[in-house]
């Protein structure tokens, strides 16, 4: 048996062919982690590098992106940075790594697309604008990345519908290297204020779908999401028109779900990252989104996906999973051999603006002034967007119970509370307005005295200068967000509080807890009498708690900086594009179906060796919804395929087999008035459908297991909703493919230990695994081994008066399976044969593959006479190790003394096609129909 070091050798041999690479893949390629520990290695040497020669730029105002020094590529250099790479891995090779040509790092070009530009513009004149610098933790953190040469795509934010204005704010922001969609007034209203801040950003955090008015919801769903579309077209189109080989596109956000999806239809080269700064909500949640699936498979569409925590990854690929069927790895998603890489990136800040910013005369004068304006008193601190998500009335709620229960702190200590204004066009955001400021006008009625108010509720936002000064005088930031991506105002606290060392009590809803939980006092902001104790607490810490917390969340905050956020995943996202033509180099290539059916037009004997399920049969939902169980498990032929099997049945020169692992009856039923054969149970039974069934078993097969695994299977059955298993007279199979996928698996690798450990032991069986099955059976029990007795029959019966000279094979066949592919393959010592199984074997997720022998060769089968009457129905004596062939051919030869197989290496195609391919039945017509003319 071939061990799986083998099967690994071989396999690599196996690409070695195929792509014509002169190197081991295994041994000498560096890993992906290699790769991205030494690019990290690199960035940093580089970052060095730069600032040891003064030419790194660090953030100015006047320059919105802070991305002056230009390393541009020139038009000679202009290869792509993945195949810079990949000759690096294949120079690895050689060198046992690899390194860019100067060891520098060369400033890439990114194009960073978000809903939001970082400057909001306001219309001074007909071509004059003032541009503003955009409020949002998104922005924040994105002007903090100046290691590239990035423009920014977005909305300005303004309607403007005349030309003379288009062109001006164009010029304007180009100077900021910022590129304009405009999005005119309507397309902002259903898809900025209704799909995104109505629909996804409440869902994403948790909050329901809308309930009220049933009706119009739905119809204004269904406008929104067509608006939702057809903006996130209009931002790949300004995309495209920008974008230059080798750009990195990094799309940002709820708002652009769509637009990976948009940008690969457009150019499937182009390198495509998507980072959500919200949480990503449980799959429970997300599933109750109508166009759940849609977006799901849009953003599936980019190299890379992002999100801040591994949570929120973790509900992304269970989402993709759970709706859509798809494989979950703990890299990503894989969707029939494409991976979509999934991880964790959290943000950070551009910490040293802020701590350089304490040293300026504006902020010090300010933190003056603060001093003086509370001395005496307490100062706590909470500054957001005014968005349900913030928990803002949880906050002020706490702080009234606060103090309500703490007389002697209400003349001590003042909450100043900065609500910036945001969405202010969507009703919810209006409500929750009013709701805060009627909480506030209560609690400062009724602790307020003539001279002070214990809460100062600003409706507006702050500038730059003014909020450093405002975190740096603060004794107690209080972050009470119900859900939040991140949140970086608790990062920006934590870098102005250098001197004070304030307590940070923070929601364990917000990202940020992951990263500062140790340091900051962590509250349930729901619970307000445990957030109102947590007030007293932090404000009677002693220096030394204080002191300790806020090292630990210092030192995070310093180094885990949106430059690292940003380096870390534009360097990843490179990676995968490389990880994917690694991948991409050991997919077999596609069936050459025009040139497959030219040559079977011009042979005399066919033979067409065809599996069934999910080969010929109606392919699974699309959706991977799997809501008709009992249908899917009715195995039928589809509709589709009944007419062109027909012909090609009917057709004398050709010869069908419907080879299966379904027992006899399915065959029947749906092939039994067919002119084909029929091979059943993996080829363990066998007719012409003119005639009746014959047994090719091998003679020892032994079945005395058969009973205590089926008591297994029945065990497992009762314990997995929508399990089921399939007794058959040579095998038993467990399904387990409608249940839910992570239980089904978990039960199944229970299975398989149970099976292993106790009623198999000793048994002589083969346990096959499929992508949702569990199928244990006899040993010699496989298509590859019974493939030569069936031929063996065939060439008997037919009478075969003219050699076989084309055979095509196509099927879904597990593993264990596959070595039928390289039966015919001429020339090949049976080693490699086994070798291109695994091949096939371990490429089992690709869309479909096809592999013709490479050489040309014939397969003269030597001219003797043939044994006299089928063995079959005395039972074949079994040979595991598939030696079968070179007894067969003896008898596989036509009556005047010639081959019976007269096979080029040029006629033989096989195609292996994927479980979930919606493409498998098309495929087949596509193939077929062309031959019947
Ligand atoms: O552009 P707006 O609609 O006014 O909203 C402002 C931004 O809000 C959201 O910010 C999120 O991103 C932060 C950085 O990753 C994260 O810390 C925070 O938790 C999120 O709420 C939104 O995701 C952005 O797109 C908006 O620009
Ligand atoms: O008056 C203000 C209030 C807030 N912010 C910025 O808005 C961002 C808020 O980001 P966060 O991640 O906390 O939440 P978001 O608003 O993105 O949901 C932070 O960078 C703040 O510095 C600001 O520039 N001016």
């Amino acid at each position: 048996m071939e061990s799986i070091e083998d099967t690994r050798t071989s396999q690599n041999n196996l690409m070695l062919q195929l792509s014509g690479i002169k190197y081991n893949y295994d041994s000498a390629v560096p890993s992906r982690l290699e790769r991205l520990l030494r690019e990290r290695e690199l960035r940093k040497s580089s970052r060095s590098q730069n600032a040891n020669e003064g030419i790194r730029d660090g953030y100015r105002d006047s320059d919105v992106l802070g991305n002056g020094i230009e390393l541009c590529l020139s038009d000679g250099d202009k290869r792509t940075r993945e195949e810079e790479l990949i000759e690096g891995l294949a120079a690895a090779s050689l060198s046992n790594g690899f390194e860019r040509q100067d060891g520098r790092s060369q400033k890439q070009r990114l194009l960073v697309v978000a809903n939001r530009l970082p400057v909001s513009a306001v219309r001074k004149g007909e071509d004059s604008w003032a541009l503003e610098v955009s409020v949002g933790g998104l922005v924040s953190a994105l002007l903090g990345v100046n290691e590239f040469e990035a423009s920014w795509i977005g909305w300005s934010g303004v309607n403007v519908t005349d030309e003379i204005g288009q062109r001006s704010l164009t010029e304007a922001l180009a100077e900021k290297r910022c590129i304009p969609v405009f999005l005119d007034q309507e397309t902002v209203h259903q898809y900025y204020n209704g799909y995104c801040n109505n629909i996804l950003w409440p869902l994403f955090h948790y909050l329901p779908l809308p309930q009220e008015d049933r009706l119009a919801t739905t119809r204004s769903f269904q406008s929104q999401f067509a608006a939702y579309k057809k903006a996130n077209q209009m931002f790949a189109d300004v995309v495209n028109a920008h974008y230059q080989e080798g750009d990195v596109v990094w799309c940002h956000d709820y708002h652009l779900m769509f637009l990976p999806k948009c940008l690969k239809e457009y150019n499937s080269k182009m390198k495509v990252g998507w980072f959500l700064h919200t949480p990503f909500p449980s799959s429970e949640i997300h599933r109750t989104l109508p166009s759940r699936s849609e977006l799901l498979r849009a953003v599936l569409a980019a190299d890379l996906v992002g999100f801040h925590t591994y949570d929120y990854a973790r509900h992304f690929v269970s989402a993709c999973t759970r709706i859509l069927g798809l494989e979950g790895t703990p890299e990503g998603v894989e969707d029939q051999g494409k991976l979509t890489r999934v991880a964790a990136f959290p943000i950070g800040i551009d910490s040293d603006r802020f701590i350089r910013a304490l040293e300026l005369p504006p902020v010090k004068y300010h933190i003056k002034e603060l001093q003086e304006r509370f001395a005496g008193r307490k100062v706590m601190l909470g500054v957001d967007r005014l968005d349900m998500i913030k928990g803002i009335p949880q906050k002020i709620l706490a702080f009234e119970k606060f103090l309500e229960e703490n007389p002697d702190w209400r003349d001590k200590v003042v909450l100043l509370q900065i609500a910036v204004p945001t969405r202010t066009d969507v009703p919810e955001y209006q409500k929750l307005t009013c709701q805060v400021h009627e909480i506030v006008g209560r609690i400062n009625g009724r602790f307020g005295t003539l001279t002070a108010v214990p809460i100062h509720h600003l409706d507006r936002s702050l500038d730059f200068h003014a909020l450093c000064a405002l975190y740096a005088v603060t004794d107690v930031a209080l972050v009470t967000s119900l859900r939040d991506g991140m949140n970086l105002v608790s990062y920006e606290f934590v870098a102005c509080q250098a001197s004070k060392k304030g307590v940070l009590i923070l929601s364990e809803f917000a990202g940020a807890a992951q990263s500062l939980g140790a340091g900051a006092i962590l509250v349930n902001p729901w619970n307000i009498t445990e957030l109102a104790s947590s007030i007293g607490y932090a404000l009677t810490m002693c220096a030394h708690g204080r002191e300790k917390r806020h090292h630990h969340n210092f030192l995070h905050v310093t180094t885990h900086t949106s430059q690292e956020w940003a380096e870390t995943f534009v360097s990843e996202l490179n990676d995968t594009v490389v990880e994917s033509q690694l991948r991409t180099r050991q997919i077999p290539p596609q069936l050459p179906s025009e040139v497959a059916i030219e040559r079977y037009m011009g042979s005399k004997n066919r033979l067409l060796i065809l599996g069934f399920n999910a080969t010929l049969t109606e392919p699974v939902d699309a959706q991977g919804r799997r809501i008709d169980q009992l249908k899917e498990m009715e195995l039928k032929l589809h509709p589709d395929l009944k007419e062109p099997l027909r012909k090609l049945c009917n057709d004398p020169k050709t010869t069908v087999v419907v080879l299966s692992g379904s027992d006899r009856n399915v065959l029947d039923e749906n092939f039994g008035d067919y002119r084909m054969w029929l091979a059943a149970e993996h080829g363990m039974f066998l007719r012409r459908t003119e005639g009746n069934w014959m047994t090719t078993m091998p003679e020892n097969l032994s079945m005395d297991w058969v009973d205590s695994v089926k008591h297994v299977f029945e065990y497992f059955t009762e314990r997995t909703p929508r399990s089921h298993f399939e007794l058959r007279e040579t095998s038993l199979v467990w399904n387990y493919k409608y249940t839910d996928i992570e239980f089904g698996k978990l039960q199944s690798k229970d299975l398989l230990q149970h099976l292993w450990t106790g009623p198999i032991s000793n048994a002589s069986v083969d346990v096959v695994q499929g992508s949702r099955s569990v199928e244990v059976r006899a040993v010699g029990v496989t298509k590859g081994a019974a493939i030569d007795r069936i031929l063996g029959e065939i060439v008997h019966n037919n009478d075969v008066k003219t050699p076989i000279d084309y055979v095509l094979c196509i099927g879904h066949f597990l593993p264990k399976d596959e070595d039928i592919y390289s039966f015919f393959e001429p020339e090949l010592p049976q080693g490699q044969a086994a070798t291109t199984r695994n091949k096939i074997a371990n490429h089992l997720n690709r869309n479909t593959s096809n592999h013709s022998a490479g050489k040309s060769g014939h397969r003269a089968v030597s001219n003797r006479v043939p044994q006299q009457a089928s063995t079959l129905d005395k039972k074949a004596g079994s040979n595991e190790n598939g030696n079968w062939w070179s007894m067969m051919r003896d008898r596989m030869t036509v009556h005047e003394g010639s081959s019976v197989l007269d096979l080029k290496a040029d006629n033989y195609f096989s195609c292996a096609v994927e479980l979930l391919l919606r493409t498998s039945r098309s495929l087949l017509i596509e193939a077929v129909k062309p031959w019947l003319g």
